[in-house]
């Protein structure tokens, strides 16, 4: 196909930072046909979330069923699922349409403290998804409750990534932001034999807000495009550095970043 197209399947966040709407910012601006179906929707802004409504489970089928009959996506991101009855749902849709390029983004927690994944999903995510995932992108904190072991040195995530890829996981990316390494982020992708390392500097800045679907959909985007899943972490890298580096300074709390600075470099 001349244009790639890719599916979010995610929340929505009305403070536009992360969710869906950061997946189709960041979809578009790598030249990536962004479509959407929507979990659930989240009042939201730099301050927290201030509601959870989810979608039904018929709402849910409709949207990715209406999308795969006439838009099929070259690759999928998964984002916020809420609960374990719709992550049985995406993994059956998954099958369905035999979609294998699907990057699972396991969002659990909103920068605010908020829950966006209910406890009982977790086991359902590993069990239901990790299994059809070519690429997952666990921070730490979310690396720790997927694997059960504290997951914050190198060592630490190179044993986490090794354990999800026994899980099923194609391919792991363990994202560093919430790492301690001083001045340096970094990312850890692991691709079932190698290891590879992404380092950035660290970025002082409370403007975090959606870095994790941003990258995420970045990597989604690229491998839509036929790239490699290692260079689709990449220009991940360097698309989320940019985003962040020329914040927007949005808000009185975690501000989100800035979807068209890596272009406008
Ligand atoms: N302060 C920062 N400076 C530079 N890069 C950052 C910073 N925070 C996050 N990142 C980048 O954004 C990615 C996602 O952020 P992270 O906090 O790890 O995930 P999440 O947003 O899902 O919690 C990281 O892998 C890293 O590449
Ligand atoms: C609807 C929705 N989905 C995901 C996140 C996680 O955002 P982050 O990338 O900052 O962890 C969020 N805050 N809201």
């Amino acid at each position: 196909m001349k244009y790639a197209r890719a599916l979010t399947i995610a929340g929505s966040d009305s403070g536009g930072g992360a969710g869906i709407q950061a997946d189709l910012k960041t979809f578009q601006e790598l030249g990536v046909f962004g479509m959407s179906a929507l979990t659930a929707v989240t009042a939201q802004n730099t301050l927290g979330v201030h509601g959870v409504y989810p979608m039904s489970l018929e709402a849910l089928e409709n949207q990715i069923d209406a999308v795969a009959a006439d838009l099929p996506p070259a690759a999928i991101k998964t984002g916020m699922l809420f609960n374990s009855d719709m992550i049985e749902l995406v993994a059956r849709k998954v099958k369905e349409y035999d979609w294998n390029q699907v990057v699972i983004d396991p969002v659990m927690v909103a920068k605010g403290g908020q829950s966006l994944l209910q406890e009982e999903a977790v086991e359902a995510l590993i069990e239901q998804l990790l299994p059809l995932s070519y690429v997952i992108t666990p921070n730490l904190p979310e690396a720790e409750a997927l694997v059960g072991m504290s997951v914050q040195t190198i060592e630490d995530r190179k044993l986490a990534a090794k354990k999800l890829h026994q899980k099923g996981a194609r391919h792991v990316v363990i994202k560093g932001g919430h790492g301690k390494e001083g001045d340096q982020v970094i990312d850890l992708l692991f691709d079932g034999e190698n290891f590879t390392e992404f380092e950035s500097q660290r970025i002082q800045t409370k403007h975090t807000h959606g870095t994790g679907c941003t990258y995420a959909a970045a990597i989604t985007a690229e491998i839509a495009k036929g790239k490699s899943v290692k260079d689709a972490v990449n220009t991940a890298k360097q698309f989320i550095q940019a985003a962040i580096e020329h914040t927007l300074e949005f808000g009185e709390g975690h501000g989100p970043t800035n979807h068209w600075a890596y272009n406008e470099k």
